[in-house]
């Protein structure tokens, strides 16, 4: 496994742009795929995870053209019924994301498919899928009986019926995959949730031209509504700045921008945790690319103090929490994160990994059953740490290694190409 080796750095000054946002990334794909018409795609992210996605479509037959110098893809999309039988595994690699939101348009397709990803996703859950889009009469199969991959759709037999599903846990992935699944059956399909997670899907499927229907935590759409091809802008990733942005929150001295960020309401829970903590960070030049909220994002080191994040909070920063981990270090008092559960099936536990190792580098934290209790300031030192292939812990630990004494070694660092293939080249420039 590659690994990085990390020192102390001096501040991080300048500009940066940060990569296309992998959430909008994989949708515009998708939607393009399923929509009629040519759909061109910039600032896509190069990342692996959406690489993937594009590789399963193609796999269905989509015309799909990705030049990777200029982060653009261009879809030549033929409706649902465009889409053909794979003549192989569907392979979603390490995304989850990819799985998720996939098995929801392959439920009302007539054909057979397998789908299946790494070791990380073999352990992650698909109940949470399988369970409600079974409830609109899909049929799957799959290891555990359908609750982890790999799993099969043997083709549907009868058309799909919508229906009103409560979100046991906020997640934009089942929120998703049910308005798809909804898009292909017969009637009205409701979801429900407690807080409010993403909401990339519902603004995009209104930019390709389906009627969909927001109020409050609820979402619905009617099935049988075809996609219309649109161009896509994708910003830049809030939860890949979020890294640059902790970097300068502590490292003394920095003062940094990047420009043309994602900060959609439902993803900027990081920079409000920030902000309660005393941090100083504002928004630029705020305005709306492809129906989504864009600005530059100005921080500066400051001293910070410890906060108390939990509830609806929790989705608008999920997979900033390792990092948002590593600031509560440099912050004064106890940091709490709590009703984080959700944070034991991502590529890896989070919560045991962030925890495990964070103690390794001399910090005072504690594991609970949903979260992390984090006591600072304390002087981090540098550790042998792992990123367990799961590029937000190795991304968030090479973070504290730029603040600690002594060496800190990063094994498996190549999980950043993930979602921040140049991370740790932007990470450079940025120092020098
Ligand atoms: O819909 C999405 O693009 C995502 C939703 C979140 O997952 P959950 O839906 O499991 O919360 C998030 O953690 C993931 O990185 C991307
Ligand atoms: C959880 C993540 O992604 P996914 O669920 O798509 O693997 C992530 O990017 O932090």
């Amino acid at each position: 496994m590659d690994k990085q080796t990390i020192t102390a750095t001096s501040a991080l000054r300048g500009s940066t742009t940060v990569p296309g946002d992998k959430s909008i990334s994989h949708r515009a794909v998708m939607f393009g795929a399923i929509a009629h018409g040519r759909t061109t795609v910039s600032g896509f992210l190069d990342g692996e995870d959406c690489r993937q996605t594009i590789a399963c479509f193609q796999k269905m037959g989509v015309a799909i053209h990705y030049d990777r110098n200029q982060g653009k893809v261009v879809i030549e999309g033929k409706g649902f019924e465009g889409l053909n039988e794979p003549s192989e595994l569907l392979d979603v690699g390490n995304s989850g994301t990819t799985i998720r939101l996939m098995l929801g348009i392959l439920v009302g397709q007539p054909y057979f498919s397998v789908v299946a990803g790494d070791e990380s996703i073999a352990k992650r859950p698909m109940a949470r899928i399988t369970e409600p889009l079974r409830l609109m009469g899909a049929q799957i199969h799959g290891r555990r009986d359908g609750t982890y991959t790999p799993i099969a759709i043997p083709g549907r037999e009868h058309p799909l019926t919508g229906i009103e599903y409560q979100l046991p846990v906020a997640s934009a992935q089942v929120k998703s995959a049910l308005l798809l699944a909804g898009l292909q059956a017969q009637g009205k399909t409701i979801v429900r949730e407690e807080y409010r997670s993403r909401d990339h899907t519902e603004r995009m499927l209104q930019a390709f031209g389906v009627n969909i229907d927001v109020s409050g935590n609820e979402v619905s759409v009617s099935g049988g509504q075809p996609l219309q091809a649109r161009d896509v802008d994708v910003p830049g990733d809030i939860s890949s700045a979020a890294f640059l942005l902790a970097a300068a929150a502590i490292v003394k001295g920095s003062d940094l921008r990047m420009t043309n960020v994602g900060v959609n309401p439902t993803r900027t829970g990081f920079i409000d945790a920030l902000a309660a903590m005393g941090g100083d960070v504002t928004f630029e030049n705020e305005r709306v690319l492809s129906g989504e909220p864009v600005a530059d994002i100005v921080v500066r080191e400051k001293p910070l103090h410890a906060v108390t994040i939990s509830g609806s909070l929790i989705p608008r920063l999920i997979d900033e929490i390792p990092v948002f981990a590593v600031i509560a270090t440099q912050a004064k008092g106890r940091t709490v994160i709590k009703d984080a559960a959700e944070l034991k099936f991502k590529e890896t536990n989070r919560i045991d990994a962030t925890a495990s190792q964070l103690r390794q580098m001399g910090a005072n934290v504690q594991a609970t059953e949903d979260g992390l209790i984090i006591e600072g300031p304390t002087t981090l030192t540098g550790a042998e740490v792992s990123s367990f292939n799961d590029h937000r812990i190795g991304m968030a630990f090479t973070i504290a290694g730029l603040i600690a004494k002594e060496e800190t070694t990063i094994h498996g660092a190549q999980a950043s190409a993930v979602s921040f293939p140049k991370f740790y080249k932007t990470l450079r420039l940025l120092s020098e």
